[in-house]
Formats: C-alpha cells, structure tokens, sequence
C-alpha cells in the first residue's frame, strides 16, 4: 500500500514548551509537522499565527503543513509563506474566489491544499482538484483538537480518492481531526496518504512511539 505520512498537528502540543516539542517531532517518524491556524470568525476558536509558525520553522527543516481556519485567506497568503509554510490548505467554504487563491498560494513558492468541512460535499471540489497539490477532508468540525471523529469519513475519503484518481495526478489526500489507532488504518485503506494527529500523539505516554504505530499502519 502507498506510503502513508503522519503529520502531528502542534495545536495539542505545550505550547510553553515548543522548542522541545519540535525537537521531539525532528527525532520522530512524523514527515510533516501540521500547523493549525484559527482566526475566530471561520471556526470558533482562536489558535495562534505567525509568530508560532516562524518559530516552529526556526527548530524545524521538516515540511510544515498549514492549515488555514480563516475567512478570505487570500490577505495573507504572502505572509504565510514568508514566515516558513511548505503547504498552505485554504478551505473551499472560506474562499469566494477559490482558483485564484490556489494560484496565488503556488505563486508564493508553497505547495496548495484545499480542505472541505464535514457537511461539505467533495464534488465541490472537481474544478479545481487538478490544480491541487492536496485535499483536506475535516473529520470533526474545525475548531478544536480533542473531538470525536466522524465516522462519515471514511466514505468520504474513498469518494476523493476515486476523483483524485480520475486526474491521473499525484495529489496529497490527508485526513484531520479525531484520529487515531481506531481509524487510522480504515482511512488508509480508504486512500487517505497524509494524517493529523493531534491530542491522539501529545496526549500519549510516549508521542515518538505513537507516531512510529500510525506510520506502521502503511
Ligand atoms: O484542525 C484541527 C481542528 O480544527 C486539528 O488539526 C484537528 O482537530 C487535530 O486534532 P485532534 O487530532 O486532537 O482531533
């Protein structure tokens, strides 16, 4: 089966303790470190911006993967990328001119992923999947780590793979919220290729340990 990528998802993380915690996920099996930027206005909840991510990337030469839970991206997709992004992952609901925000992601030099809510259909997705380097489908309502995954998923990750499939393309197809050694295989075995983890890591005895089972799932 593909290789699969964990992307430990530092929103979980001690934030008082973040050298040690990137330093942590440097020595751990985890490709990707995901960085969860929430704005209050898309979701609920405000989670931190730039200065985080810039500091994150001052311990790190691992691929960052950010997450972007706010309202018209577009402002400040320079900035993002500036401050030390690989990925950026805007989300459809949150776009009202989609193509161009991917574009302009690509133009900045970073990789561009579009994410999808649980109530939205992946078929919003087929103008622009052969523009992605990612899709993201969100297996709990954004906003907060630690919530119950949506089991809904699962069927979902099987249809975009299916239309991921149909470009004949290489396109990152990752899975966040809710995961964990339950669901972690099924998703893969659906064609998820890149999942978050976030408490189901930190929250753990030993976070290098947990990420080396998730990446044993492959
Ligand atoms: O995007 C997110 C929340 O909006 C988080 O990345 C996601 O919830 C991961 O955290 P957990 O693994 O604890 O569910």
């Amino acid at each position: 089966m593909e290789k699969l990528i964990i992307a430990p998802s530092i929103l979980a993380a001690d934030f008082a303790n973040l050298a040690q915690e990137t330093n942590m996920l440097n020595e751990s099996a985890a490709a990707w470190i995901h960085i969860d930027v929430m704005d209050g206005v898309f979701v609920p909840n405000i989670s931190f911006g730039f200065p985080v991510l810039e500091a994150v990337r001052k311990h790190t030469t691992k691929f960052l993967d950010c997450h972007l839970m706010i309202e018209k991206p577009e402002r400040y997709i320079a900035q993002f990328a500036a401050s030390g992004a690989n990925m950026i992952t805007v989300h459809a609901e949150a776009c009202p001119h989609l193509h161009r925000t991917i574009q302009q992601i690509k133009s900045e030099g970073c990789l561009a992923g579009v994410a999808i809510n649980p109530g939205t259909p992946v078929s919003i997705l087929e103008d622009v999947i052969g523009d992605l380097d990612l899709a993201l489908i969100m297996s709990v309502n954004p906003g907060f780590g630690g919530q119950k995954f949506i089991s809904n998923a699962i069927q979902k990750t099987a249809k975009l793979k299916a239309l991921i499939d149909s470009t004949g393309k290489d396109i990152y197809l990752e899975i966040d919220g809710g995961v964990n050694q339950v669901n972690a295989g099924a998703l893969h075995h659906a064609g998820a290729n890149v999942l978050v983890a976030g408490s189901f890591v930190f929250a753990s005895a030993d976070p290098k340990a947990t990420i080396q089972e998730l990446v044993s799932l492959a």
